[in-house]
């Protein structure tokens, strides 16, 4: 643990360090256990995708957005030739389970104040092909209901806060929609602060019209390809292309891009099979945690600890933050390696939900423990 109490994965076993040569936690983390080729560091994750892009750059369009798609047949036929196999073991000394860490991650938590900050679509809800009926499960919902009764939580998440709010249905929780261009404080208020509910900020309201037209001009201009969806993410729109049939990407990308270039002060970035447009303003997940602490009154304090759960490129920017501050947890749900700044991983809602769960026993547990 460093002195600001970043908890940074080190498995002994798997990195067979001899005993004295590293502290247990480390920040920045070991990159690569010896002898294993290790690929580059952080990318730049969510970096915008170049709207003016020419024919040159379409093969690394579709490259792009094939590599979006985990199921895509050149990652089967790697996996079926062990490649994959060993890539992920590799990534996983870098990125261990926060499962199998957990007894560590919590004994570097002690005396701080946890944070709870958590994606949706990927990490609470399991991806589906319609984005309107990606429904999180009754019992995801009580353990996030029972992680918010403990910490301060927040769901932080690309789509239009009304809509994650109509998935999530907890009224006790902060919520910063539209990949954090729009925070709000609990309905209830929260016995974590004494902040009333509310909308906390907004800081691309001027982009609302804007982002209007270009949703309904992507909506006429995509409408003839077969699969493809626009959703209205109110300070952002997403175009899908995970049901849009794999020689149609190109004609859809380029679509996308001639719409955008009327327009400069929007950008466009890639998610999950999905092209997210956004106002080129410095405001991202990242930012929105950051904030979210400056509200509850976290802003500048060593007795914090941000633990942030996701899967997409957008919560990278929320993983650098951390990384920056030297204070907190990562976690990035994915069952495949991917370039990530986060420092451990869980493989799917399901894992999500266990850690919640042992979060809250956890906390039960060490409140009811005498303290000598
Ligand atoms: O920040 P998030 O909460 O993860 O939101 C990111 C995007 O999530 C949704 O799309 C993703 O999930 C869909 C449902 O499982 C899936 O069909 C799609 O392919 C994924 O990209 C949401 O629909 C987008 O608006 C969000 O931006």
């Amino acid at each position: 643990m460093t002195k600001q109490g970043m908890v940074v994965p080190v498995p002994e076993a798997a990195v067979a360090v001899p005993p004295n040569s590293a502290p247990l936690f480390q920040y920045p983390p070991p990159r690569a256990a010896p002898g294993v080729a290790v690929r580059k560091k952080c990318l730049q994750m969510g970096a915008g995708v170049g709207v003016g892009a020419g024919a040159g750059r379409i093969g690394g369009w579709v490259e792009s957005m094939r590599a979006s798609s985990p199921t895509h047949a050149k990652a089967a036929a790697a996996l079926a030739a062990g490649v994959e196999e060993e890539r992920y073991a590799a990534w996983m000394v870098k990125h261990p389970s926060a499962l199998a860490m957990f007894d560590q991650l919590v004994e570097a938590s002690k005396g701080k104040q946890i944070v709870v900050f958590l994606d949706y679509d990927g990490t609470l809800s399991p991806i589906v092909d319609d984005p309107d009926a990606a429904y999180m499960s009754d019992t995801m919902r009580r353990a996030v209901r029972s992680v918010a009764k403990h910490f301060p939580t927040a769901i932080v998440s690309g789509r239009c806060r009304d809509k994650v709010f109509e998935f999530v249905k907890l009224a006790e929780l902060y919520y910063a929609g539209s990949h954090g261009m729009d925070i709000k404080g609990p309905a209830k208020g929260s016995r974590h602060t004494k902040a009333k509910g509310g909308v906390l900020f907004q800081p691309a309201s001027q982009f609302l019209p804007m982002i209007e037209q270009v949703h309904d001009s992507l909506v006429e201009k995509t409408k003839c390809i077969p699969g493809a969806k626009v959703e209205n993410n109110k300070f952002c729109v997403s175009v899908h292309f995970r049901c849009v049939d794999e020689k149609s990407w190109i004609t859809l990308a380029d679509m996308v891009k001639s719409v955008l270039k009327d327009y400069p002060k929007l950008k466009l970035t890639q998610g999950r099979m999905v092209f997210e447009v956004r106002p080129t303003i410095k405001w991202d997940k990242g930012k929105a945690l950051e904030f979210l602490l400056e509200s509850l009154g976290y802003a500048d304090c060593t007795d914090v600890l941000p633990v942030y759960i996701g899967d997409d490129r957008t919560d990278e920017d929320a993983f650098k933050v951390l990384r920056k501050r030297g204070q907190g947890v990562g976690i990035l749900v994915s069952k495949h390696p991917k370039d990530t700044c986060a420092s451990y991983s869980l493989q799917e809602p399901a894992e999500v939900m266990e850690f919640l769960l042992r979060l809250v026993e956890w906390e039960r547990l060490s409140k009811a423990r005498p303290k000598w």
